[in-house]
């Protein structure tokens, strides 16, 4: 098969660096495109270079739509406002478009929704094999166990994360209450300051913590009479996540339109 080309758009930030390289170092995906927002200082960098390795003689653009016109698929690590618009150019180009970008409102969910029907979409607030691994286990622990059993998540992040609670803690949130069989939306409890009264059952609490350089924690707590079951994962690098999205993109190859998700790509629906 011929390499599958790719564009990174957020090229300069965190996930964009390591995906860049991630795809350099694999012999059978080729960077198609650098994207980054119009007046960022990195536009017109070599984007081999960018990342601390040889020149590759392709130049960070601020043309998506260019970018995209010559590509098979768009690696979306960005903020939900350019995760939507990228949605809807990458349906006009019928190209893969893997986004891990967090923090998407209702109204931001129905836009990508809607793209998915003229190209596929791999979206997923946590692309990493262990973290949708958890999720799968988190699921089956929520479905044997009654609300005699209080669920809480608890997620660290770094400083710069702009967005709580994390897109995982979400994640594993929904996990939880499709295994008990209830809405998360209804029974979510996302904060908690001064006389809250005392916990009713049936909440699942989040909690959000931040500082330094933590990749990314989470730990699922089931906290019963007398025990506690905690289910968790540590990131230790952003590897991970992009590993994740580069086999969502290979796995999303010439599949049909859809709204697909990591536990599409890792074949999880059954576990
Ligand atoms: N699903 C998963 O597995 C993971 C998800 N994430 C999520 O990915 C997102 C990015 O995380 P991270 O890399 O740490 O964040 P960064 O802030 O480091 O990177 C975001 C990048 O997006 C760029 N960007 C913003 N707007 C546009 C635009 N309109 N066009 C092109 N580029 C744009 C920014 O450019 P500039 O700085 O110039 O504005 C920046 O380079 C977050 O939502 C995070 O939660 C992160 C890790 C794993
Ligand atoms: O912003 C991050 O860094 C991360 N974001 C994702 C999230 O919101 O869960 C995934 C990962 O934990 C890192």
């Amino acid at each position: 098969m011929t390499q599958m080309r790719l564009v990174v758009v957020g090229a300069g930030g965190r996930m964009g660096r390591t995906l860049i390289r991630a795809i350099i170092e694999a012999p059978d995906l080729a960077l198609a495109g650098a994207i980054e927002p119009a007046g960022s200082e990195l536009i017109g960098r070599d984007a081999g270079e960018l990342v601390g390795l040889p020149a590759l003689g392709l130049a960070v653009s601020e043309d998506a739509l260019e970018a995209f016109a010559a590509a098979e698929g768009v690696i979306d690590f960005t903020v939900p406002a350019a995760s939507v618009a990228f949605a809807a150019l990458a349906a006009q180009a019928r190209i893969v478009h893997v986004i891990g970008t967090t923090g998407f409102s209702q109204e931001d969910e129905a836009k990508i929704e809607a793209a998915s029907r003229h190209a596929a979409i791999v979206k997923s607030g946590n692309m990493s094999l262990g973290v949708n691994l958890l999720s799968a286990l988190v699921k089956r622990v929520a479905r044997t166990l009654d609300e005699g059993f209080d669920i809480e998540i608890v997620e660290m992040h770094h400083n710069r994360k702009i967005d709580a609670p994390s897109g995982t803690a979400l994640l594993l949130g929904q996990a939880a209450a499709e295994g008990r069989g209830v809405s998360l939306a209804e029974n979510g409890v996302f904060e908690r300051h001064g006389h809250t009264g005392a916990r009713k059952a049936g909440d699942i609490g989040f909690a959000t913590l931040r500082g330094g350089t933590v990749v990314g924690d989470h730990n699922v707590i089931f906290a019963g009479t007398g025990e506690r079951i905690e289910l968790g994962h540590r990131a230790e690098s952003r590897e991970i996540f992009a590993r994740g999205a580069l086999a969502a993109a290979r796995w999303a190859r010439g599949r049909k339109p859809e709204l697909y998700s990591m536990v599409d790509v890792l074949g999880l629906a059954d576990f």
